[in-house]
C-alpha cells in the first residue's frame, strides 16, 4: 500500500527536520519498544500453545461404588497403552498379590475355626432374608465334624500360623494407608451432591434392608486391605533413585531382609495352603457357609505353589487380578495414537482413577470440570456395600448413575458404562441364584445370562435417556469381564473409535426404550 494511502502513516512518519542525534535516539527507543513487544506476543503465543494443549489432552474420569472395578479398567488402559511403565512396576505388585493370597488362606481359616466352634451363620435369625436361594440346607448349621476332622482341620492353623505375621509384614510394607475396613467403618450418607443435582438414596427391597448373608459372610472372611494413593509405589519406585539418603537405602535395605522372609515363609507354607484349599472338607464347610471364594476381590487360591515361591514375580494377569483398594485420586498419564489420522501422532490421555466408597465420593467432584468421558463400571446385583451392609451394589449404581448422567456439570461429557464382572455374573446365576430375588421388577423372567443382561443394559439405558439434558451428549453400554484383558483390548479400541456395533450407543432422548 503506497505510504501515501496509509491513514496511520502520518502518525509514524519519523520527524522531518529530524536530527542525525534524534534518529539515533529514536532508533534505540523503537528497539526496545519492539523487544517489549516482540517478548509480549511470544508470551501469549506460549500461552496459547498451553491452551490449545489442555484443549487436546483428553480427560477421562473413572467413576463408581467401589470394587466395581475402575482400577482394573485402568490396569488395561495402563496394559495397552503404557507398556513400559507397567513392565518397569510390574514386579512391585507381588507384595500385594502375596497379601491377597495370604487373605484367603486366612479368611478360610476364619471360616474353619467358625464352624470348630459352632458359631451358626449370623444371617439365620434374619428371616426375610430366608427366601436367598441356598444350596445347603439351613437347619444343617450346627457343627457335626468328627474329632478327627476337627483335629485334622486344627492341624491347619498351627501350620500356616506364621502366615498371620506375613500379614502384618506385607501391611507394614504397603504403607502405613494399610488399614482395614469394617462395614461401619465409613458413615453412609444420605446423599451425594454431583454439581446441582443431588445423588438420589433408593431405599433398596425391603428384603435387603437388612444385613445380608453375604456382607455377613465377609466379615467372617476378614476385611480386605486398603492402600492409601500412590505411597506404596512411590516408595517402591522412586525409593531406588540415586540420590536417596542413606538412611533411606539402610530401610529399602531392610526391607529387602523382609521381602525375602515373606517370601521363605510363603514356601514353607505352599504346600499345607494347598491342602487346605483342595481339602475336601473345607469344601464343604465353605459350600455349606456359602462362601465362593472364586468371586472375592483377589483371588489367588488356584495359583498357590506359583506365587508362594521365592522366585515368584507376577504375571500380567497377576496384576491385573489383585486388589487394592483405592482411596483418593491418583493420576495417570498416556499416549494414545489418534484414531482418525494413519500419522502416528499420539494424544496425551489422563486417567482419574478415584476410590469408589462412600465417603470418598465427594472428592470426585472438582474432576468433573473438562473431562471428555467418564468410565462408569457397574457390577454385582446380590451384595451390598462393604461400607453400609443396608445397600445393594445394583441400587447404589443406579443412584450413582442416575447423579452422573443428570449433572449439569457434566452434560458435554461422554458416557461410558461397563456392565462389568460378567464373567462372575454368568456364575452366579449358573449356581442358581436368582436375579429377581434381588431385582423384583425382573419377575419372572429366565434367571439366564442374556435376559439379565438385556434388563441391566435397559435400566442404565433408560436412565441415560430420561436424565441426559443435552441431546448430543453420546453414551455408550458395554457388558465387559475387565480381567480379560484381551476382550477389554478390543472394547478400549472400539470406544476409542466410537464403533457402535459393540456397545448401546445413545446419542439422544428421542431413542425408543422398551420400558
Ligand atoms: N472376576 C472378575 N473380577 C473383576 C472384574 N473386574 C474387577 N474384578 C476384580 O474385582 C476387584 C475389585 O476391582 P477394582 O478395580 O480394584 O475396584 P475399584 O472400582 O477400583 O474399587 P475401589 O478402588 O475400592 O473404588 C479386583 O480384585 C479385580 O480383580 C471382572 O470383570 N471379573
Ligand atoms: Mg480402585
Amino acid at each position: 500500500m503506497p505510504e501515501d494511502s496509509d491513514p496511520f502513516a502520518e502518525f509514524v512518519r519519523p520527524p522531518l527536520n529530524e536530527t542525525p542525534s534524534e534518529r539515533e535516539a529514536r532508533k534505540i527507543r523503537e528497539a526496545e519498544e519492539k523487544h517489549v513487544s516482540d517478548a509480549i506476543d511470544e508470551q501469549i503465543r506460549q500461552e496459547k500453545q498451553i491452551l490449545q494443549k489442555q484443549k487436546a489432552l483428553i480427560k477421562i474420569l473413572l467413576l463408581g461404588q467401589s470394587e466395581s472395578g475402575k482400577s482394573t479398567t485402568l490396569k488395561n488402559f495402563r496394559l495397552e497403552y503404557a507398556r513400559g511403565e507397567w513392565e518397569a512396576e510390574k514386579a512391585s505388585w507381588r507384595a500385594v498379590i502375596q497379601l491377597n493370597l495370604v487373605r484367603s488362606i486366612l479368611s478360610i481359616l476364619g471360616t474353619l475355626q467358625a464352624e470348630i466352634d459352632g458359631e451358626p451363620l449370623l444371617e439365620l435369625d434374619d428371616t426375610e432374608s430366608a427366601d436367598i436361594p441356598l444350596d445347603g440346607n439351613d437347619s444343617n448349621l450346627s457343627s457335626q465334624l468328627s474329632g478327627d476332622e476337627v483335629q485334622h482341620l486344627q492341624m491347619f492353623h498351627l501350620r500356616l500360623s506364621p502366615l498371620h505375621r506375613v500379614e502384618m509384614d506385607l501391611k507394614l510394607k504397603l504403607g502405613a494407608g494399610t488399614e482395614e475396613l469394617t462395614s461401619m467403618d465409613e458413615l453412609p450418607e444420605s446423599s451425594l451432591s454431583l454439581g446441582n443435582e443431588n445423588y438420589p438414596y433408593e431405599a433398596p427391597d425391603s428384603r435387603h434392608m437388612v444385613r445380608s448373608r453375604k456382607s455377613r459372610r465377609r466379615k467372617i472372611q476378614g476385611e480386605e486391605m486398603v492402600v492409601r494413593g500412590l505411597r506404596w509405589r512411590e516408595f517402591l519406585s522412586y525409593g531406588r533413585r540415586p540420590g536417596f539418603t542413606e538412611r533411606t537405602r539402610a530401610s529399602l535395605d531392610m526391607q529387602d531382609a523382609a521381602d525375602k522372609s515373606v517370601a521363605e515363609i510363603l514356601a514353607g507354607c505352599s504346600d499345607d495352603m494347598k491342602m487346605l484349599w483342595t481339602n475336601p472338607t473345607v469344601r464343604d464347610i465353605l459350600k455349606k457357609r456359602r462362601i465362593e471364594m472364586e468371586n472375592n476381590a483377589g483371588f489367588f487360591l488356584n495359583d498357590i505353589q506359583r506365587i508362594a515361591s521365592v522366585s515368584y514375580l507376577p504375571s500380567d494377569d497377576d496384576v491385573v487380578r489383585s486388589r487394592l483398594r483405592t482411596l483418593g485420586v491418583q493420576e495417570y498419564r498416556i499416549f494414545v495414537n489418534s484414531s482418525h489420522s494413519n500419522s502416528g501422532l499420539k494424544r496425551e490421555w489422563v486417567i482419574y482413577d478415584v476410590g469408589g466408597s462412600r465417603t470418598m465420593r465427594r472428592a470426585w467432584i472438582p474432576f468433573f470440570e473438562d473431562v471428555n468421558a467418564i468410565i462408569f463400571p457397574v457390577s454385582c446385583f446380590d451384595e451390598t456395600l462393604l461400607e453400609d451392609a443396608f445397600v445393594n451394589r445394583l441400587n447404589d449404581s443406579i443412584g450413582l448413575w442416575k447423579a452422573v448422567i443428570s449433572s449439569k456439570m457434566l452434560q458435554n461429557t461422554t458416557m461410558v458404562c461397563f456392565l462389568n464382572k460378567c464373567d462372575i455374573l454368568k456364575r452366579k446365576l449358573r449356581n442358581g441364584i436368582q436375579f429377581s430375588n434381588y431385582v423384583r421388577d425382573y419377575g419372572s423372567r429366565a434367571n439366564d445370562i442374556t435376559p439379565v443382561v438385556k434388563y441391566i443394559k435397559e435400566r442404565f439405558k433408560n436412565i441415560a435417556i430420561k436424565y441426559t439434558v443435552n441431546e448430543k451428549r453420546m453414551t455408550y453400554i458395554y457388558t465387559t469381564s475387565v480381567t480379560d484383558t484381551k476382550a477389554t483390548a478390543t472394547t478400549l479400541r472400539s470406544g476409542k473409535k466410537g464403533e457402535r456395533e459393540k456397545s448401546v450407543l445413545l446419542t439422544s432422548r428421542s431413542e425408543s426404550t422398551d420400558n
